[in-house]
């Protein structure tokens, strides 16, 4: 039985054990090969967890998992289904193993309509997927081209924020706006004036923040992405048909991708591939606004920052903790392929793997005191690839992110302009309610830039 969510690690400092990094001993998968081994001892629940999953939010796995300890992977229901959770390294790389989880079918409707998009990368498996990956790691991975993107944002930034002396900002909102303007302009997207591109900001902000909840805020989500769909299916048949679109930027490479079966995108995929790239970079304004709510609690962190030079690594760090410390996704899901085995367990047909995201990023098995906003901890040692799972794990062929290098250099940059930023943070509610996916700040951080 569940006794309600763990305590909010936002109100309170520092409760987790201290000491080193300790090597995680729990990892809770085996390989995919039938074992033998005896059936794993790893909690279980009957009931279906889904209204508690759409109740407690970012609460309900780390809950779930506390309540019911065991060694081998948890086992609920979620949707009808069955779902065994995974968590820590080991799991981690188990998951990213294609043998293992099953992208095709795994993602329910109401995210697809207003998250990814139907054909979406992130619903691709084998061949097909690895064809459609190249799209993106060839543009986001390469330095020069991140670059020159967190450069753009750091324009930007300067000038939304350098008019607005002596006023109040909003941060969060103002931030999906910067981020809206450099990645359109970066990315090549065609003719966008202000208004398009201030209403693509909006849009994005509108998929993401309505995609797990039902209601208002999903009906936004959803007529957003229809909206925007709609706009770039135009564009891309406008621009094959007058090949104005130049090769060298995002928008040229959607248009001129070659399939596994060596076709090109459909004029809707390609669409669905372009709101892959810019709406995951709008929504680092929620990494933004985290990154003023840490400012705001510390302010030896807002100094250190301000104090580092463009090319210093404390900013780096800090972007790796944001990421790891504040709530974003929650778990990641894949479909068992019949037959898996799971710590001696032959799963039944159907079965949900779930990767317990937020709870892996507070986990004291591999953080020291996890608890603690601590930019420090990076600096002593570059995360390891399967232990901060913040954007996904496993190798970048594989599903995890393309995008964690333009994250991590884009936050970086705002950073540091917010933290040499002269700004006083008004009387507000800063709490972040965990049981809302996605969380943030609930005022959105408003500042007061000096004048
Ligand atoms: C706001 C910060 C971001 C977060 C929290 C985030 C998180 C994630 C996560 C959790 C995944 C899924 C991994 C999986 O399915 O196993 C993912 C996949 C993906 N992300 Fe990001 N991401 C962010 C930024 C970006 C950016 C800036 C881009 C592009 C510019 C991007 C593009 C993608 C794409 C295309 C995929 C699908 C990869 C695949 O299925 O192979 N993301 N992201």
């Amino acid at each position: 039985m569940d006794r309600g969510p763990p305590p909010s690690p936002y109100g309170s400092r520092s409760r987790g054990r201290s000491g080193r990094r300790r090597a995680p001993t729990h990892a809770t998968t085996r390989g995919g090969a039938p074992t033998g081994a005896a059936a794993g001892t790893g909690g279980t629940v009957t009931a279906d967890k889904t209204l508690a999953l759409l109740l407690k939010g970012y609460a309900w796995l780390p809950g779930l998992r506390r309540d019911h300890p065991g060694d081998g992977p948890l086992r609920t229901r979620l949707m009808g289904r069955p779902v065994r959770v995974l968590h820590g390294p080991e799991a981690v790389a188990f998951f990213y193993d294609e043998r293992h989880a099953r992208r095709h079918g795994a993602l329910p409707g109401p995210v697809l309509d207003t998250l990814f998009g139907r054909g979406a990368v992130h619903t691709l498996d084998g061949t097909d997927h690895r064809a459609r990956k190249t799209l993106f790691l060839e543009r986001l991975t390469e330095p020069a081209a991140v670059g020159a993107l967190a450069e753009r944002v750091r324009e930007e930034f300067r000038a939304v924020v350098g008019g607005r002396r002596g006023q109040e900002v909003h941060l969060f909102d103002e931030a999906a706006l910067v981020l809206a303007r450099a990645v359109s302009d970066w990315a090549g997207l065609p003719g966008g004036d202000r208004a398009a591109t201030d209403r693509l900001a909006r849009d994005c902000v509108a998929m993401v923040d309505g995609f797990a909840t039902p209601g208002p805020r999903h009906l936004r989500a959803r007529r957003a992405r229809a909206r925007q769909e709609e706009l770039l299916s135009r564009a891309v048949i406008q621009a094959r048909e007058s090949g104005a679109a130049a090769a060298d930027t995002p928008f040229g490479a959607v248009l001129s991708h070659r399939e596994a079966d060596g076709s090109l995108l459909d004029p809707h995929t390609a669409a669905v591939e372009l709101l892959n790239i810019v709406r995951p970079t709008v929504a680092i304004a929620w990494f933004t606004a985290f990154a003023a709510h840490a400012m705001s609690r510390r302010p030896d962190v807002r100094r250190r920052l301000a104090q580092e030079g463009d090319r210093g690594a404390y900013a780096v760090s800090f972007a790796h903790e944001v990421r790891r410390f504040y709530p974003f996704v929650p778990f990641l899901g894949a479909l068992a392929p019949d037959g898996l085995v799971l710590d001696g367990e032959r799963l039944p047909h159907g079965t949900m793997l779930l990767l317990d995201v937020f709870g892996q990023n507070h986990d004291p098995e591999l953080w020291e005191e996890p608890y603690r906003f601590d930019p420090e901890r990076f600096l002593r040692a570059a995360p390891h690839r399967d232990d901060l799972i913040p954007q996904g794990g496993g190798p970048r062929e594989g599903h995890r992110c393309p995008g964690e290098d333009v994250t991590v250099a884009v936050l970086s940059v705002l950073a540091r302009e917010l933290a040499r930023l002269d700004f006083a943070v008004p009387d507000q509610d800063l709490r972040i309610p965990l049981n809302r996916i996605p969380t943030r700040p609930r005022s959105g951080v408003r500042l007061v830039v000096g004048a």
